[in-house]
Parts: structure tokens; C-alpha cells; sequence
């Protein structure tokens, strides 16, 4: 075993440059930090570009420093048939997803609504993809009016109730969520995701509060969480991981309120004596930037977690290892408002590094899930490779 400890954090959404197979998704020109770098001119990430982030992809005029990178860096392809956050973990837990989660464009079938309005005792209004915020400026008010549900979707496989939380409890929300989870587990339409999406406020003010909750399925194989889990290591989620594997090969979970409280729980964990994984999402980047087209937003918040670098490494020891990755792509200035099929970057650092510098590119997100394993000698996942052996300490 190389690393005692081996931190993941996944900022969510922040993709590299479109992938060979963009076109499939709609994605060509995809780029989401070269396009936010490109926006934005002023975006300063120094401590990411000293890491090697520079060096990854071109990135519109960034001229790479003429020194070692600090950390290995490099980029991973998506293989699965989605692009979507689960999809995206999943696979960098080693699961290759090769049926797609289905999504309903033209909303959902009265199949599942009429039982979903009879069995919560409410109608729905909406039923169709839309921008989370967008409809709420659509229909809020008539929720206010009627306390129906606002039922949405998007080009992600989920199945989203919006209530404001004056109008319908928060209890009866999720009571709600839970009734759409076990109707949508029917094989006629399996949605990844049903979630929970609370608001407050007034018409033309409308705000989106913290409680949001997601109710996803689980992973159809084990992933490397459960052969960590299973093997006696610790298996840490910060933010929504829990959600996202549905609690499955978790050891233990702290929900985060933003990037900044997700970033000061994962200092506050790296701070504590652990034997296993840490694996931290930091979701700001693509709910609060990347699906509402924002790229100066997301400019900033890429800053503020470049700040942050410091003092995460600062908590590492020699038999430690800090990842940082994505898991799609959320061009903010692509057409639409969602994920966009791209590479995902992978900078890897350890304080044990002599020489770190370029990893080749990597076929499929499950290398990371595949290293992780070897590093522990748990079972590997059915996919990926593991590049263990080219992270070479002192
Ligand atoms: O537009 P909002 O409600 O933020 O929804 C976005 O968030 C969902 C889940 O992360 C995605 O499917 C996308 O639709
Ligand atoms: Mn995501
Ligand atoms: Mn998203």
C-alpha cells in the first residue's frame, strides 16, 4: 500500500474540452473551464496551475509556467452512455454504465403522474424539461394559488417536485419524493434521480433554500466503495457522494450546505486519523454556475476553491494522496443549461512526490477507481486500469 489516505474531491461539472464522442451528446466545442477561462481573463487559479491544470488541454491564451508541475496531471474520458452526476461518480468508482437512465423529454407519462396526484393527494403543473429557476419565476405563483406540485425534468434522468416550503411542508415534500422513487422504479420509467427542490419567496423574488434532497438509485454492481467498505477501510462522503451511491459502501456522511462548507468539512476530516477513502462533491460549480450559464459565477468559484489548495494540503502527510477531478462537463457558455460530454481533469498530489509530471490520458473515469483499489489491494473493478505504478514517491 503507497498511501494510507487518498482524498478525492470531485468538482462537480468542470469539465476540460469536448470528448471524441461529443457529437452524440450535442456537445461539440464544449470547453468548460477554456471557455470560462476565455470569458473571464481575469480567472487566476494559481495554485491549480502550478499543480499542472495549464498543461492538461489548451486553454484559451493560459501560457503553461516554465517549471516542473507540482502534481501529476492529466485527463480521463467518460465511457458510460450518459453524462449525467451519477453516471460521472459511478464510473470513477469503476462502473461502466452501458444502458442509459431514461429521460423524458416531452415530459412524463400519465402512467406515473396519476397515481404519483392520487396516492399525494395533489395535482401536478409543469411536467416538462426546464431550468430549475426558470420555472419557478413559470409557475411558483400558481403553486402559491393552488398547492399543486411543479413536476420538471431535464436532459438528466431526473424526476424533480418543486414546492415552496410555506405553501407545502418540507415533510410532505419528501414524503411526496418518496412516493415518485418507488412509482419511477418501474422498468417502463427508471429515473435515475427523484429530488427533492424546496423554495421560498415571492413572486419575481423566488430563492431556493438548502434543503434540497436527492433520492437516487443504486449502482446496479458494487464499486469500489463497497470493496473498501466490505475490506474494513473507511469510506468518508462529503456532500451529495452519499446521495449519489445511495448510501452504498459508505462508511460515514456529511452533507454540505456550499463549496465553502464542503471544502472546510474536508480539511476538518483531512484533520482527523482515517484508514481509507475520502470522497468529497462540491456541487456549487454546476447547480449555481454551470446550469444557470453563468461563467463569471463559476470564474468565481473556481477561484475560491484555488484558494483553499493550501490549506488542504497543508493537512498531508507523506502516505497522503489528494485528487482532484469532475465527473462532466456544464459549459456555461454552451447553448441549453446542460452537461456537456467532456474530458475531466485529474491532477493528483502527495507531499511523498519526487518528480510528479504528465499521465497519459485515460480511456475510461474507472482509472481513477482502478488505482484507488490497487492502492488498497481490495478487489478492482470490472473496468479501468489502474495507474498506481506510474505515481512515483521518494
Ligand atoms: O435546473 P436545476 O433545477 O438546477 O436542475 C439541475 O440539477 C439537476 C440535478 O443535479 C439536473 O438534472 C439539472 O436539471
Ligand atoms: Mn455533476
Ligand atoms: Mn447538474
Amino acid at each position: 500500500m503507497k498511501f494510507d489516505r487518498i482524498a478525492v474531491i470531485v468538482l462537480d461539472s468542470v469539465g476540460i474540452g469536448e470528448l471524441p464522442d461529443a457529437v452524440d451528446f450535442g456537445d461539440v466545442g464544449s470547453h468548460t473551464l477554456g471557455h470560462i477561462a476565455e470569458r473571464v481573463p481575469a480567472l487566476n487559479l494559481p495554485h491549480l496551475r502550478e499543480w499542472g491544470l495549464d498543461r492538461i488541454a489548451s486553454i484559451h491564451d493560459w501560457k503553461p509556467e516554465d517549471k516542473a508541475a507540482a502534481a501529476y496531471f492529466g485527463k480521463m474520458a467518460e465511457v458510460s452512455v450518459g453524462k449525467d452526476t451519477m453516471t460521472g461518480h459511478w464510473e470513477l468508482m469503476g462502473l461502466e454504465m452501458t444502458v442509459p437512465f431514461q429521460t423524458f423529454p416531452d415530459g412524463f407519462p400519465p402512467e406515473l403522474l396519476e397515481p404519483f396526484e392520487e396516492w399525494t393527494g395533489r395535482k401536478v403543473i409543469g411536467n416538462k424539461p426546464a431550468s430549475g429557476t426558470d420555472i419557478l419565476d413559470e409557475l411558483g405563483a400558481e403553486q402559491m394559488a393552488t398547492g399543486a406540485w411543479i413536476v420538471y425534468t431535464s436532459a438528466d434522468s431526473v424526476f424533480q417536485i418543486a414546492a415552496h416550503e410555506e405553501i407545502i411542508p418540507l415533510d410532505e415534500l419528501y414524503r411526496a419524493c418518496e412516493i415518485a422513487r418507488e412509482l419511477t422504479m418501474d422498468a417502463r420509467f427508471t429515473v435515475g434521480r427523484v429530488i427533492a427542490r424546496p423554495y421560498i419567496g415571492e413572486p419575481g423574488a423566488f430563492k431556493r433554500t438548502p434543503n434540497r434532497h436527492d433520492y437516487a438509485v443504486k449502482p446496479p454492481q458494487p464499486t469500489v466503495l463497497d470493496a473498501l467498505k466490505n475490506a474494513g477501510y473507511d469510506s468518508i462522503a462529503i456532500g451529495k457522494i452519499n446521495d449519489i451511491f445511495d448510501s452504498e459502501g459508505i462508511t460515514s456522511s456529511t452533507p454540505t450546505k456550499s463549496n465553502a462548507d464542503g471544502i472546510a468539512k474536508t480539511i476538518e476530516q483531512l484533520k482527523q486519523p482515517f484508514k481509507g477513502l475520502l470522497f468529497t462533491n462540491l456541487v456549487d460549480f454546476d447547480s449555481l454556475y454551470g446550469h444557470r450559464r453563468d461563467p463569471e459565477g463559476y470564474a468565481g468559484a473556481l477561484e475560491e476553491f484555488d484558494k483553499a489548495v493550501p490549506e488542504l494540503t497543508a493537512q498531508l502527510g507523506e502516505r497522503d494522496l489528494l485528487i482532484i477531478t469532475a465527473d462532466h462537463g456544464n459549459d456555461p457558455t454552451h447553448p441549453g443549461t446542460d452537461h456537456t460530454r467532456e474530458y475531466v481533469p485529474i491532477l493528483l498530489y502527495s507531499p511523498a512526490f519526487q518528480k510528479p509530471g504528465e499521465l497519459p490520458v485515460r480511456s475510461t473515469f474507472s482509472d481513477l477507481g482502478a488505482t484507488i483499489a490497487a492502492n488498497f489491494d481490495v478487489q478492482a473493478p470490472p473496468n479501468g486500469t489502474s495507474f498506481l505504478s506510474l505515481l512515483e514517491s521518494k
